[in-house]
């Protein structure tokens, strides 16, 4: 049965026809007044472009009497048409009846139910043929279809890393199946450059899968497929495989001439720690400077030094995407085992005849950036279990603790720690990122230093030149993307253009709205991919899809992930690690298909490189406060046009813009963000919060906790 809304319900919202409606009331399945439950007024989109309801008062409330039924709608406003959804609940084991409602819950504006069987020009027969069309039901071998899709871009490398993806994050249950089906596709270059015998061609790609899968403490053997013959021998064999692929990181050019490049304070402190390390007496050292001073720059050149000469040195660091930007690097937590939940006497989890002691034991020295980003417990586990080989630096932020006080934040960081005491300090203080603007770079370190001069509230005055000032009509937001775009429409597809520029906001609900807003500026043709949400063991469906779909927790993409190619992505999970995709990295979007999204990392060691991203399941850390547990499967990837402060943590943004709609509320944020930009002639600041009164010049909040500065 097809119901046409006529022009007069479109507008005004009213049911006038009472035939109509008791047809579109049976064709839905409403026969009593039970199935009624509330009616709300979806008006406005949130900035994931979820419909969240706006009021649920009576006065618009638009509840129909028909007969001795009622119907109910929830009034959905897409492009100026009104499209009414009965707010009753559907169950997937109700058949098309479910399918129907999941078809109105995302179709916007559908005139006819006609409307929402037909998909690109086709007439679907059902349904759920129609949702499926639309990409809003899963497919019953997404797992396989990825794989097949990504074949056509004809990158067996970046295949097999899919396939060693999907391994550890998608746990197919016929991996043997799928092994068969691509594994000819998987090794169609192994076999090219080398010619080898079936048995060999077979044991390189399986050694070639195995490498990515060991980085994060997995391997084949742990799967249904044919096993590698090297793995028979004996331990010894595998102990020695972390040590040669340590003495097989690069050494780039770049690096070595690092040396020779650095400012004083760097090069006392390459002397310095190098001796140590050459006279073979245990140091512990602790980096200090704000961001920018050339830590990284430090670490790279003595990597480069050390390693240069055949010896031992181990990059691990506290995040995976700072992992990605040191040579070699890994994040602490997989390099020495530790344990999540570290505490007062917990241990780390490696074995003493394993390969990453021996390793750890050669080290002539062992890097962790960003230390204070771990909790002490965590720094201190690690000091436990190898006290004598250990080194340690500094970044500006404290480990973030969720909702806690000041108390517990500075209580849990690094220089409450026994090993504060123990540490040898080197300052370095000169900001070589702004170096070209000493005037910027000057004003970065009182402000990171919290002394640049305050009114009340800590309220700092922001140099002129910095600032945005809203003009001419539209949001004030698009002022700021305007001065830092510049240029967008002729250099959308330049991946420089893209990467060396961002705006950086203090929340995700702010960031959030400047992607949605520049997705739409941006040119190309839109790709939407819609997650799949569940909450786990709720046969009795008492949380209906359509609700989960309305939530983005922290750390999770959003139910409508709406992309275009060339638009820039951020991973949001240590998908594969080993091959630079770790919760942080910047992508740029080069290719879809309905199960895979092919991309192009842009930041870090491994910029440049070729990868698929496969949908994967996803929830909500706990402390997110849940009562069930939320899954959404989606691509881990979100949009970054915008980003986090936090997540821009350690890069580079020569053109950056911070978007202040309220003010920062962490230490050490506000200089975070102002710290990624070169110098005030590109960086800009957005401040939409209240001014005082009679001071002239825009302020905006700048919080230091001194105590930590030690
Ligand atoms: N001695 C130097 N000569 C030339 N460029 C340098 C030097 N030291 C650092 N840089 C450059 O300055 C910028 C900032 O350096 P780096 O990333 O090492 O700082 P950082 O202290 O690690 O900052 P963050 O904490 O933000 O990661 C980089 O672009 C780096 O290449």
């Amino acid at each position: 049965m097809d119901i046409r809304f006529t022009e007069e319900e479109m507008m005004g919202g009213q049911v006038r026809s009472e035939m109509k409606s008791a047809a579109f009331k049976m064709q839905l399945g409403v026969t009593t007044k039970s199935d009624v439950k509330d009616l709300r007024v979806y008006s406005k989109r949130n900035a994931t472009g979820c419909y969240k309801p706006t009021s649920t008062s009576t006065r618009q409330t638009s509840r129909i009497n028909i007969g001795k039924y009622y119907l109910h709608y929830v009034l959905f406003m897409t492009c100026g048409n009104l499209t009414r959804l009965p707010d009753i609940t559907a169950n997937p084991r109700e058949g098309e009846r479910y399918y129907e409602r999941l078809l109105l819950n995302h179709v916007r504006g559908p005139t006819s139910f006609e409307d929402l069987l037909t998909v690109n020009g086709l007439h679907c027969h059902t349904f759920k043929e129609a949702a499926k069309e639309r990409g809003l039901l899963e497919s019953d071998d997404s797992i396989s279809e990825c794989l097949r899709e990504a074949i056509i871009f004809k990158m067996h490398v970046a295949l097999r890393s899919l396939f060693e993806t999907i391994l550890v994050h998608c746990n197919p249950t016929y991996v043997r199946r799928l092994w068969e089906t691509y594994y000819n596709d998987m090794s169609e270059d192994i076999q090219m450059t080398h010619d080898k015998s079936p048995e060999a061609k077979l044991q390189s790609t399986l050694q070639s899968v195995n490498s990515y899968l060991e980085s994060i403490g997995q391997s084949v053997a742990k799967f249904d497929m044919p096993q590698i013959q090297q793995e028979l021998n004996k331990r010894d064999t595998y102990e020695c495989l972390e040590i040669i692929k340590e003495m097989s990181v690069k050494v780039t050019i770049e690096d070595m001439e690092a040396q020779s490049n650095l400012n004083e304070q760097q090069a006392q402190a390459f002397k310095t720690i190098l001796e140590r390390a050459d006279s073979g007496t245990p140091g512990l050292f602790f980096v200090d400077g704000p961001d920018g001073t050339g830590k990284t720059y430090l670490y790279r050149a003595l990597l480069a030094h050390i390693r240069s000469r055949g010896m031992i040195a181990l990059a691990s660091t506290s995040s995976g995407v700072a992992a990605t930007i040191l040579p070699g690097g890994r994040t602490a937590h997989s390099r020495f085992e530790i344990p999540l939940q570290a505490n007062e006497s917990t241990m780390t989890n490696m074995s003493k005849q394993s390969g990453g002691v021996k390793l750890i034991r050669q080290a002539k020295l062992i890097i962790w950036d960003e230390a204070p980003m771990a909790k002490r417990h965590t720094i201190e586990t690690v000091d436990r279990s190898f006290r004598d080989i250990m080194d340690k630096n500094v970044p500006f932020v404290l480990p973030v603790v969720p909702k806690s006080t000041r108390a517990e934040t500075v209580n849990a960081s690094l220089v409450r720690s026994y090993l504060w005491r123990l540490m040898e300090k080197i300052h370095l203080t000169s900001n070589m990122r702004a170096r070209a603007d000493p005037n910027f770079s000057a004003f970065l370190l009182r402000v990171g230093n919290g002394e640049e001069t305050t009114i009340r509230d800590n309220l700092i005055l922001l140099p002129q030149q910095m600032v945005v000032h809203p003009s001419g009509q539209g949001k004030p937001e698009e002022c700021l993307v305007r001065e830092i775009f510049k240029g967008l429409q002729q250099n959308f597809r330049s991946a420089k253009f893209i990467t060396e520029r961002a705006i950086l906001a203090s929340r995700n609900e702010f960031v959030d709205n400047i992607n949605e807003m520049m997705i739409t500026q941006f040119p190309g043709e839109t790709r939407t991919y819609i997650s799949f949400d569940s909450a786990e063991d709720d046969s009795n469906n008492y949380y209906q899809e359509e609700y989960l779909n309305t939530l983005t927790p922290n750390g999770l993409p959003p139910h409508r992930l709406v992309l275009k190619e060339n638009a820039p992505i951020m991973m949001l999970r240590n998908l594969d690690p080993s091959n630079g995709l770790c919760n942080g990295t910047r992508l740029i979007c080069r290719g879809f298909d309905n199960n895979v999204i092919h991309a192009e990392i842009t930041t870090g060691e491994f910029a440049t490189k070729q990868v698929f991203i496969p949908r994967i399941q996803l929830s909500p850390p706990e402390n997110e406060g849940y009562p069930f547990k939320f899954i959404r499967k989606q691509f881990p990837i979100r949009l970054c046009f915008a980003m986090t402060i936090n997540k821009a943590q350690g890069q580079t943004i020569p053109n950056v813009g911070l978007y202040l709609p309220q003010h920062v509320f962490l230490h050490g944020q506000l200089y975070v963000a102002l710290s990624r930009g070169i110098s005030m002639a590109t960086t800009k600041v957005l401040v939409m919060t209240e001014q005082p009164d009679i001071r002239i010049g825009t302020y905006t909040r700048n919080i230091i906790y001194k105590e930590v500065l030690g």
